[in-house]
């Protein structure tokens, strides 16, 4: 080996052995408590420069420092985090995605704090613990991976660990004290990540943004050892490590030559990368659900940490005010304020995608940073065959060219969800950073000019304002409308809102292009507004602190972006840098226990709403004015005559549900129909379970037909297959003789297959007139949604003042209501109804029974998935009896 070679070979395994160790805090950490701590690296800044402080500022000898810094501070912060921040989270029932916000939080917290106590600067004299023989500190790595697995194999503390890891419940039951394993988890991780940033200090430059971004690159590793195997993680970070290295000895002519340059810096980004998009089911939720398989999980940020308040318009005049001020100002002080617009149109963004959409996205300052780039880049002339665009024309251009950027996260993003999301957009945005804005090209002084005519900070700050208010209507206006309800119904039950008939991956990904283009639109006025494009402003750091910003005041709420771009711009303006991180970082940190602020504004008591623009119903085809559930060509059902238009047999229901309880009709026999959705030899198997066996099974216009078996039968397997929500190894399910397997089960809702869940699955901030209309607006027949929405409501008793609740909160009776009357407003020709009667009383089983036996007299075919044999015996006209995944009858 050439001594250059063996050179590179021993800095990459320095590196290497310093990932290793994060891997294994990483991996240790999150097998005992289930969270991925993202603020590892923040931890390690921290004991790089208590370390510091120790040895250079205070005089301290290095060896009882270093013991001091490593066996008290770390795991003393481990244990802090522990007990204020993870533990309160996990007894109040926080799941993954809101963990996963805490830890941001505490990222965010710990890099303002040191950036206040340690200023930004950063310091070239960290300490230098194991001297500079890489060997050494591999051999420390290898020496705690190993002493993880014995203590893991060999240890009481080990069989708890297991225990708590395969399953926590049980543990407890068992008598382990699964706070105690998470204790001790925490201690170790942070105890890690010490040991990282002590190691990693003296060689990479100690400041509060770059070490702590360093080892979140360095997550990779344990993402590819899948949260899981120790050697796995240490080996992948050996060979990053020395690979990285070696590839610095390559310099390539051409376009290769920054490329290889960028990769030899940046392997573990890459790394971060590939892996994020290749293992989807980090920390995802693995638990069953009502909905299906992964149908909905606590791996979603919940309505409580997004969902804004509505503004009071009084409040709305201050806020106009408040940013009419800064013309009033000069000098400074209205250069300052000239970001406050710019960085609101950004923070905007974000009420798009994780406010209204409930999407986790940690990569919007990269969106940000491209329109920046692309307008500076396309102002100056610097793109070849172009010449210099008008500043405006080209803050246009970088908005069109970057919104279709939007699919580098969107797109992940159909198929992930919380942790596996974060991991995703996070990574593209250091992706992002790395390999585009922080190149020569774009470093090398890219100046950018403001628009003629808006030179001056007051114009320049007025043409900000116009901007803002722009995107301020764009917003309201796609949060109010269908849109915004179905981007609402996405972050409230994905599940549900396939069900309703929302095309969810479109939706995901439109909600990422939407909060692109607002990003890039912020990201080009914040330059302008510097008159300068500057990489730094747009580093991932920055997008965790947003994310957490506009988290923390309430991400669904249009004032949020206004006060969180405020805060932001005007704390760190006036105190010490890092104050508005520390305050941010701290709220986020105590999300399980703050309540969004904005949340906490007076809000009017539930009343209509803005009512929903209605398109004259003229146009609609006579068979819409009939009832729900009526569905041309769908045929005549039993006793379908004697239905006139507009009166139909549904409809009269309603009277029915109001009345008290009786027998409903019983089940009228003869032939019908052919039927229209057929399983046609369903075969599905999980792991070795075979849960449906060859299953046939035919539903039928005007028909009720039940299903019923023990527990474990296949029933629910059955009725996912038939609703899109899960895939049948083979077999097929036809509708009217087409085969609709691989069709997803919002496009088997708009063909006509309405379904219900186990537990309802509604949009708890929506209303209830709002989740039927929902249904009228994406299910089968949406010619007429007015119309079908209030039959909807009528049908099921739901038009009174409970129409304008929110969904929220209300009894369960009522909910299977709210969700019937969603199912039937898109006016389907047949329903599927998990379990319906669960959860209802004597009253309201009967008078379910009658709406069903109404609605099949209307011509639509039934199936309930049922427990209740009285509710079966009165309106099934088929019993379907499946047992250990075949139909015995
Ligand atoms: N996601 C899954 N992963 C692994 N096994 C599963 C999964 N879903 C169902 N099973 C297994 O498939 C079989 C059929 O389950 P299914 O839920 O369809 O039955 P069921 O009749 O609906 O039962 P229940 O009435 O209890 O809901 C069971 O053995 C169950 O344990």
């Amino acid at each position: 080996m050439s001594s250059l070679t063996y050179e590179l070979f021993l800095a990459g395994l320095a590196v290497g052995s310093a990932a290793a160790l994060t891997g294994v805090g990483l991996i240790v950490t999150y097998r005992a408590t289930g969270v991925l701590n993202l603020a590892h690296g923040a931890v390690a800044m921290v004991c790089a420069y208590v370390l510091r402080q120790l040895v250079v500022e205070w005089g301290w000898p290095l060896g009882p420092a270093a013991c001091v810094t490593l066996l008290l501070v770390a795991p003393g912060i481990g244990l802090v985090l522990d007990r204020a921040v993870f533990r309160p989270a996990a007894l109040s029932g926080a799941g993954p995605a809101r963990t996963l916000v805490a830890s941001i939080g505490v990222f965010v917290l710990l890099v303002g704090g040191a950036a206040l106590l340690w200023g930004g600067g950063a310091r070239a004299d960290a300490p230098v613990l194991l001297g500079d023989d890489p060997w050494a500190q591999v051999a420390v790595a290898v020496a705690v991976a190993c002493a993880v697995g014995a203590v893991t194999r060999w240890t009481r503390l080990g069989r708890e660990l297991r225990a708590v890891v395969d399953n926590r419940e049980l543990a407890v039951l068992g008598g382990i004290a699964a706070d105690r394993v998470a204790a001790a988890g925490w201690a170790f991780g942070s105890f890690t990540a010490g040991l990282t940033g002590v190691l990693l200090a003296p060689h990479v430059r100690l400041d509060p943004y770059g070490l702590p971004l360093l080892v979140v690159e360095v997550i990779a590793v344990a993402v590819v050892a899948r949260m899981r195997s120790l050697p796995a993680a240490v080996g992948a970070a050996l060979a990053l490590g020395v690979a990285q290295a070696q590839l610095t000895r390559f310099h390539p002519g051409g376009w290769a030559g920054p490329l290889v340059q960028a990769l030899g810096a940046n392997l573990f980004v890459v790394a971060l990368l590939v892996a994020a998009l290749a293992v989807p089911a980090v920390g995802a939720g693995g638990g069953r659900d009502a909905g299906g398989p992964g149908a909905a999980g606590a791996d979603v940020l919940p309505r409580g940490t997004t969902a804004g308040a509505r503004v009071p318009p009084g409040l709305w005049l201050c806020v106009a005010v408040a940013l009419a001020l800064p013309l009033g100002f000069a000098g400074a002080d209205l250069r300052t304020s000239v970001q406050v617009p710019a960085l609101a149109v950004v923070l905007l963004s974000l009420v798009v995608v994780t406010g209204r959409g409930g999407q986790i996205s940690l990569g919007q300052a990269a969106y940000a940073g491209l329109g920046a780039l692309f307008t500076a880049l396309l102002a100056a002339g610097r793109v070849p065959g172009l010449p210099p665009l008008p500043e405006l024309v080209a803050l246009g251009a970088a908005v069109v060219l970057v919104a279709p950027l939007g699919l580098l996260t969107g797109w992940p993003a159909i198929r992930r969800r919380g942790l596996a999301l974060a991991l995703v957009t996070l990574a593209v945005g250091v992706a992002v950073s790395r390999f585009v804005l922080a190149q020569p090209y774009a470093t090398a002084g890219l100046a950018v000019e403001r628009p003629a005519g808006f030179l001056t900070d007051r114009g320049y700050y007025l043409l900000e304002l116009a901007a803002l208010a722009g995107a301020l209507a764009a917003v309201a206006a796609l949060r109010r409308g269908r849109t915004g309800r179905a981007l609402a119904a996405l972050r409230d039950h994905e599940a549900g809102a396939e069900a309703a008939g929302v095309p969810v991956p479109a939706l995901k990904v439109l909600a990422f292009v939407a909060g692109a283009a607002l990003a890039a639109l912020g990201g080009g006025l914040l330059a302008m507004g510097v008159r300068a494009f500057d990489a730094a402003a747009f580093d991932p750091v920055r997008a965790l602190l947003w994310f957490a910003a506009v988290l923390v005041l309430g991400a669904d709420s249009l004032l949020s972006p206004l006060l969180a771009a405020a805060l932001l711009v005007g704390l760190d303006a006036g105190a010490r840098g890092g104050a508005a991180a520390a305050v941010i970082g701290l709220l986020a940190a105590l999300t399980t226990r703050v309540p969004p602020l904005t949340s906490l504004l007076p809000q009017p008591p539930p009343g209509p709403r803005r009512p929903w623009r209605r398109r004259p119903d003229t146009a609609r085809p006579a068979a819409a004015r009939t009832a729900p559930g009526h569905t041309p060509g769908a045929g005549p059902g039993p006793d379908r005559g004697g239905s006139a238009p507009g009166a139909p047999r549904a409809t009269a229901a309603l009277a029915v549900t109001k009345a008290p309880a009786a027998a409903a009709a019983p089940p009228v026999a003869g032939a019908g129909p052919p039927p229209r959705l057929r399983a046609v030899g369903l075969v599905v198997r999980y792991g070795g379970v075979t849960a449906l066996d060859g299953v046939h099974l035919a539903l039928t216009p005007g028909r009720v037909t039940a299903l019923v078996g023990p527990n474990g039968a296949g029933k629910s397997t059955l009725f996912h297959c038939l609703a899109g929500t899960v895939r049948p190894a083979s077999g097929q399910v036809t509708l009217d003789g087409a085969d609709i397997t691989r069709a997803p089960a919002h496009a088997r809702t708009r063909l006509g297959v309405a379904r219900t869940f186990q537990e309802p699955a509604l949009f708890p901030s929506l209303t209830v007139e709002e989740n039927v209309r929902l249904g009228a607006e994406r299910g089968h027949l949406r010619t007429a949604p007015d119309t079908a929405a209030e039959q909807a409501l009528r049908l099921l008793g739901l038009d009174g003042p409970v129409r304008h609740h929110p969904a929220a909160g209300l009894p369960t009776g009522v909910l299977r209501r709210v969700e019937l009357g969603r199912a039937l407003a898109g006016r389907p020709h047949t329903l599927l109804l998990d379990e319906p009667a669960a959860g209802l009383d004597a009253r309201e089983t009967a008078a379910l029974a009658r709406i069903l036996a109404a609605l099949a007299a209307d011509g639509t075919a039934v199936l309930v998935v049922e427990h209740d044999p009285d509710l079966v015996a009165g309106i099934a006209h088929t019993v379907h009896v499946l047992e250990a995944g075949r139909i015995l009858t």
